[in-house]
Parts: structure tokens; C-alpha cells; sequence
């Protein structure tokens, strides 16, 4: 058995932390979101005219940024700080997380019956040294009727997600195809993940 370092994730995000525990990361969470520290929290709005692939690489440099300086705020130990961010594009545009159930049934009918990008882009940073790598998906979601909108929209699934809507839920029934990676569409790749760790000196599998 290996004894795994660890590394600390800069994240506020449930399936952040799954999808690192599916490959064997040993990690700690950094709450920058905590009452505490609400003043070390990103700015998520987009500058103007920024591309969505500036955008999302740039939200996640300085989410693994406020990570690496709240632990010298809070003098923990230095270790590997991850980072990641996840954005829902669509003819070039930026759809943001919705804000209510109106506004979330507003993005599935834009984003029913056709193929969007997903950006999910992943940080590590460790003393002087910053990483990143940025994964993009194509996603085509079926046809979605009023009805089953409406019935998505009861679950309360869309409300905190990129593009109103969870690959890893229950809308999977509706998602026809994915190429690209599924871990990034659920909101950190795996596969870059692992190959940023390797460069830290992280053992991987
Ligand atoms: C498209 C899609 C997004 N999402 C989620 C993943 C992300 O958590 C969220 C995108 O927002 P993010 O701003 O990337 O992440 P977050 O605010 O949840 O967490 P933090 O910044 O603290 O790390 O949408 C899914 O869970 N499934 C999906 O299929």
C-alpha cells in the first residue's frame, strides 16, 4: 500500500470532491465559501469580450490562487493546492448557473435538441509553480418537451449547476451523446486531474 500525500482542494463543490476520491487522492477541503473567509472568494462574472476559453482558465487560476494564499492566511501547511472551474457554452456564449427556476427552464429550452460545449479547466499550484489544463466536451441534449422541463425543474437538480442540468442525475436520460470526458462535464476531468498530480510528483495509479 502506498502512503498517499496530500493535497488540499480549493472547492466548494460536492461533486468536486467524489470525483477526486474516485481516484484515490488524498485531499483536503478548503472552504473559501466558509463564513470566515468570505472575503478570499472568487468573482465569477465574466470580463467583457472575454472568450469563453480565457473565461474559464482565468476563474480557475484564481480560484487555485485564493486557495494557495488561504492557506498562508490561515498558516497551514504547505501542500498542492487543485482548483477547478466549469462552464456550459453555447454558440460561443457563456450560460451561467441559473439564477431561479424560471431562468432554469429558460436555459433547457435553449439548450434542448442541440450540442453544446462543455469547458471544464483544472489548477495545481505549488509554491511558485502553477498548472493548468483545460478539457473540452461536446453534449447533445434530446428534445425536451414543456412537460418534462417541468419535471426536471421539480427535482431542484438544475438550480446550482452550469447549464441548468446534471450529467451525473437525473438528466441523463436526456443527455443523447457526450464526446469528451465525463468527469469533465460532472466538473473536474480526471484524466487531467491525474496528469497535473504526476507533474507535482503526486503517485498516481
Ligand atoms: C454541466 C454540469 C455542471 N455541473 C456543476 C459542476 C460545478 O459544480 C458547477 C459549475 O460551477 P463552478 O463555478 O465550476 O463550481 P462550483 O461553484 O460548484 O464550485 P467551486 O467553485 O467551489 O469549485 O456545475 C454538474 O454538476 N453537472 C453537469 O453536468
Amino acid at each position: 500500500m502506498i502512503s498517499h500525500p496530500r493535497i488540499y482542494l480549493s472547492s466548494q463543490s460536492p461533486r468536486r470532491r467524489e470525483l477526486l476520491k474516485q481516484i484515490g487522492i488524498n485531499f483536503e477541503t478548503l472552504l473559501l465559501r466558509s463564513n470566515s473567509s468570505r472575503k478570499m472568494d472568487v468573482d465569477e462574472t465574466p470580463h467583457t469580450d472575454e472568450s469563453p476559453e480565457v473565461y474559464v482558465r482565468r476563474v480557475c487560476q484564481e480560484k487555485v490562487n485564493a486557495g494557495w494564499k488561504f492557506l498562508q492566511f490561515r498558516n497551514l501547511p504547505p501542500l498542492p493546492v487543485l482548483a477547478a472551474d466549469t462552464s456550459v457554452i453555447l454558440d460561443g456564449k457563456i450560460i451561467g448557473k441559473p439564477q431561479g427556476r424560471e431562468q432554469a427552464s429558460a436555459t433547457l429550452r435553449i439548450l434542448s435538441g442541440r450540442q453544446h460545449q462543455v469547458l471544464s479547466a483544472v489548477a495545481v499550484t505549488f509554491e511558485e509553480r502553477t498548472e493548468i489544463r483545460l478539457s473540452v466536451s461536446t453534449v447533445t441534449i434530446a428534445t425536451l418537451s414543456e412537460e418534462r422541463i417541468r419535471r426536471y425543474i421539480l427535482t431542484s437538480e438544475p438550480l446550482d449547476k452550469a447549464g441548468a442540468y446534471a450529467i451525473q442525475g437525473y438528466a441523463a436520460a436526456f443527455i443523447q451523446h457526450i464526446n469528451g470526458s465525463y468527469s469533465g462535464v460532472m466538473g473536474l476531468p480526471l484524466f487531467e486531474t491525474a496528469e497535473l498530480l504526476q507533474i507535482f510528483g503526486y503517485p498516481i495509479l
